[in-house]
């Protein structure tokens, strides 16, 4: 009799939920794991994941939380009868630049957990093997001063955004560090470690301490990629004795970090010999879900919206984000961000909902309402060319991309490119601007990458993450960004970023060597991927005359970012 088919493990500690989700070696889903921390963990007390102090613009989240999702997640499937024993490799994936602060006696701890009980009562969070109990979350904005002092250090944003690949944003790890040492010295004295969200997870599989990613370490404002080293310069800025406390990078894709740990072997029944490899950032791993070829775009819909595409060119800039590919040597992932993603359009979702008086918002389908207000609306609220558009930008917190403060501002645009500054919008125009205005920020500032094509726009676009499954979304982006060969949605919607954790994991146990080279990540996929069935068609992308007359309105959308930036 053969032996089964050896499964992989790919997962996804993300804002508002773990996910597990567990492919073959050729690729195919076969079981998907959730938690989501608010309703399954409601005694954290945690909004959406987090906890936030409006008064220091502090969010954070508790460690504890994700350790105990840990072996909720492992549990639930192992009652559903999900075979352990076939996994021969794990990978996963971390919500970026957080980062979790361990004690001195932690490692040993890792090493020597007892499977008889849980994860948390072991390592647990207030008098546990950590400093600090919780973990910065990228939605927090408390660390201004600490970015003036990074980008002061070097000489500015341009040349912070030339060593880093990013400027100094509140978000990245190196800034978050010297606030947690500017406020808590004594903690910091007392943490041997600092992993990133990615590298904690890794560990807690690993029974040790795991290195960070070539790819997640790029979300700190402390790693030189033109060197591929750690900035002693913005070390030394950030803490004392920093680098040791990060300890090494994995340089190596797809390397063998070690077996699982003991306990995941005693408790759930995985094979001694089941292959750890490195653990990545959200986005990242995202991108390791599809085929990407050049100018296909990527647009994450979880808690943030973000926009990722592959390219072969460090061109760094204060505008967006430049990380290494986590599996190719030779590229980039460019990157932008926006945290008022999906909070901001369930915050006009639910507006729109209470102030209804039509029967359909009692529906089971939260969405059903904004979803009719935005199709029953013509692109730009417009219902005939001599019509002023309608642009808004809906910031409920305060935002990464422009750097912005919490606010609405609605404009109309006359057809001469006349601004003029409104309260509100008739009829619920609100549902069609604010996806409309989103996409729109997306595509100007996406321009340098996508220039070389005419027009410029993407070839696909692929929508992942939750919001992936909302069609009237999906079909505005695809109005305003274009993609000449339309809009894709990858079957597995909500969970591409633990699938392309899944792929790593598959990828770094069964790559072969080829003439000598050890097959590259894209080679191996493309090899395993067949597209019927893994990605949706869910649109047709470019419409001739409406992604113009989204052009046209590019610089009046630039200016209002003006505006709001000089607080008008
Ligand atoms: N049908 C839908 N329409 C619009 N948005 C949706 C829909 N379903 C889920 N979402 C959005 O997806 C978000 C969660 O996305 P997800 O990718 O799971 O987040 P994360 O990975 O950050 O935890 C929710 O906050 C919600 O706004
Ligand atoms: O800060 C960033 C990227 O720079 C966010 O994209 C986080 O990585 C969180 O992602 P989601 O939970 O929204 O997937």
């Amino acid at each position: 009799m053969s032996s089964p088919e050896p499964l992989y493990l790919g997962l996804d500690l993300s804002t508002q939920q773990l996910k597990c989700l567990a492919i073959t070696g050729s690729l195919s889903v076969m079981h998907e794991e959730i938690v989501t921390f608010d309703s399954d963990l409601p005694h954290y007390g945690t909004k959406r994941g987090v906890h936030t102090d409006s008064v220091l613009d502090e969010v954070t989240a508790p460690v504890a939380m994700w350790i105990e999702a840990l072996d909720l997640v492992l549990g639930r499937m192992k009652k559903a009868g999900f075979e352990f024993g076939r996994v021969r490799g794990v990978s996963g994936a971390g919500q970026q630049h957080g980062s979790v602060f361990w004690g001195k006696g932690a490692e040993e701890v890792l090493g020597g957990l007892d499977s008889g009980r849980g994860l948390v009562e072991q390592l647990g969070g207030k008098g546990g093997v950590f400093t600090w109990e919780r973990s910065p979350n990228w939605q927090d904005h408390s660390t201004q001063a600490q970015c003036d002092a990074f980008e002061w250090c070097v000489g500015g944003e341009e040349m912070l955004a030339a060593i880093t690949g990013s400027k100094a944003h509140h978000r990245f790890t190196g800034p978050q560090i010297l606030r947690f040492y500017q406020r808590f010295p004594g903690l910091y004295e007392k943490t041997s470690r600092i992993s990133l969200v990615s590298s904690f997870l890794c560990s807690l599989f690993l029974g040790r301490i795991a290195p960070i990613d070539i790819s997640d370490v790029c979300g700190m404002n402390l790693w030189d990629m033109r060197s591929n080293s750690w900035s002693q310069e913005l070390l030394d800025l950030s803490a004392p004795d920093l680098r040791s406390r990060l300890g090494v990078v994995e340089m190596q894709p797809g390397k063998h970090l070690g077996p699982v740990s003991p306990y995941f072997v005693e408790r759930y029944g995985l094979c001694k010999e089941c292959v750890i490899a490195p653990f990545t950032g959200d986005n990242l791993s995202t991108m390791l879900a599809l085929p990407l070829r050049p100018l296909d775009a990527i647009v994450s819909l979880g808690t943030s919206t973000t926009l990722l595409m592959a390219t072969p060119t460090y061109f760094p800039s204060p505008s967006y984000h430049l990380f290494n590919h986590p599996t190719d040597k030779g590229l980039y992932m460019f990157m932008l961000c926006y945290c008022n993603g999906a909070l901001a359009r369930e915050k006009i979702r639910d507006e729109i909902t209470s102030t209804s008086t039509s029967p359909s918002s009692s529906d089971d389908d939260p969405w059903k309402e904004f979803n009719e207000k935005a199709l029953s609306t013509q692109p730009l609220g417009k219902s005939s060319r001599s019509d002023d558009a309608k642009l808004g930008i809906y910031f409920p917190i305060p935002e990464i991309v422009p750097n912005a403060r919490a606010g609405t501002w609605r404009y109309h645009i006359s057809p001469a490119g006349n601004l003029k500054k409104v309260e509100s919008f008739d009829s619920c125009a609100d549902a069609r601007a604010i996806i409309e205005s989103q996409a729109l920020s997306m595509r100007l500032r996406a321009n340098p990458l996508l220039s070389t094509s005419t027009p410029a726009q993407p070839r696909r676009v692929y929508l992942v993450g939750g919001a992936s499954k909302n069609p009237v979304i999906t079909k505005i982006l695809g109005q305003v960004l274009g993609g000449r060969e339309g809009v894709y949605r990858l079957d597995v919607g909500g969970n591409a970023c633990a699938l392309g954790a899944a792929y790593y994991a598959a990828w770094a146990v069964e790559r072969k060597k080829k003439s000598g080279e050890e097959e590259g990540f894209e080679d191996f996929v493309a090899e395993r991927w067949e597209e019927g069935g893994r990605i949706v068609k869910v649109g047709e992308g470019y419409e001739e005359g409406v992604w113009e007359e989204y052009g046209d309105v590019l610089g009046a959308f630039e200016e209002v970012e003006r505006r709001i930036g000089r607080g008008e």
